[in-house]
């Protein structure tokens, strides 16, 4: 029988701390301060961060689903980002029950450092279809994060895999639409609406698709509300260490919206 606790062993037996890398993700918590409340600003971050991470992954997946037309598949797995992006909303209400003077107690330690840095949400965005260069002033050239963000620029995003997806399904979609130049912003289309307007009238797995995609839409509309609530009753108006206005700036963002044509076309059913 084998020792598992025999030192010789050639390959250490799997545990649950070495199969997670626990070694490597709980001691990746480094406080610049010794307020009691700091631990949990870092670990809702990193929390989040690793939701990204997800997310990307499945999205990536999705988008593969789409272009070869499997309804099915791609509707489980929009309902899996829907699901996480829920959970990463509900997550602003443990950190909301830290206090403005909690957080005063260590913001000064955080420098110029601010979300504005998030590669991952950056590049979250750029999939979503998101052509914004400005989102670069925040990245150093060259530097790793600002190629993926330009990366997930140049490919197609959502959107456009879900038009590729409408021809799968048997739907004219205007070619202009299928040739677009991929890196800049979609821009949208009477033409494409007529398109997502029939695929509602067959009430098809199309249609479907369209409206797990407008749950994603509002699923991040509501994570920049809540955002922007935390950060109001939190710092108020105090301008962001990132070098914005704060909540002024972020309120500006709230309704952005990821697929302006299906939100379009509800005004016509
Ligand atoms: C007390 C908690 C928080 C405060 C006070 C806060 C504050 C701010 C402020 C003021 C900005 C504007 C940029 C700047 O000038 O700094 C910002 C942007 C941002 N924050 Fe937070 N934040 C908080 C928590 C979070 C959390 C938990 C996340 C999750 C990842 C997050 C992600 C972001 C992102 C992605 C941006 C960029 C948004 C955009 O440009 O659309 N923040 N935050
Ligand atoms: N921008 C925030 C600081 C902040 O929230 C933050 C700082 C470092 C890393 C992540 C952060 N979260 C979101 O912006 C502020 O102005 O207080």
């Amino acid at each position: 029988m084998t020792d598992l606790t025999d030192p010789n062993a050639q390959h250490p037996a799997l545990t649950y701390s070495s199969y997670l890398a626990l070694d490597d993700v709980l001691s990746a918590q480094h406080p610049r301060s010794d307020e009691h409340d700091e631990l949990l600003f870092i670990v809702i971050h990193q929390v989040y961060e690793l939701w990204f991470k997800q997310m990307l992954h499945e999205l990536g997946g999705l988008q593969r689903r789409l272009e070869s037309g499997d309804t099915p598949h791609a509707l489980h797995t929009l309902g899996r980002v829907r699901a996480i992006l829920k959970v990463a909303v509900a997550q602003i209400d443990v950190l909301e029950t830290m206090t403005p003077r909690q957080f005063t107690s260590f913001r000064g330690r955080l420098d110029a450092s601010s979300g504005f840095q998030s590669e991952q949400f950056r590049e979250l965005e750029a999939t979503l279809g998101r052509r914004d260069r400005r989102v670069f002033e925040h990245y150093p050239e060259g530097s790793a994060g600002r190629d993926r963000i330009a990366a997930a620029m140049s490919r197609p995003s959502l959107f456009d895999s879900f038009l590729r997806y409408l021809v799968t399904q048997g739907y004219d979609v205007p070619a202009a639409a299928l040739e677009r130049d991929l890196t800049a912003a979609w821009e949208p289309s009477a033409d494409v609406q007529r398109s997502i307007l029939t695929a509602y009238a067959d009430d098809s797995g199309a249609a479907q698709v369209a409206e797990r995609l407008v749950d994603l839409d509002e699923g991040l509309q509501e994570w920049r509300y809540r955002h922007v609530k935390m950060v109001e009753r939190t710092i108020g108006h105090k301008p962001g260490t990132g070098g914005s206005s704060g909540a002024e700036y972020l309120w500006s963002t709230v309704s952005r919206q990821l697929f302006p044509d299906l939100w379009a076309v509800r005004s016509e059913m």
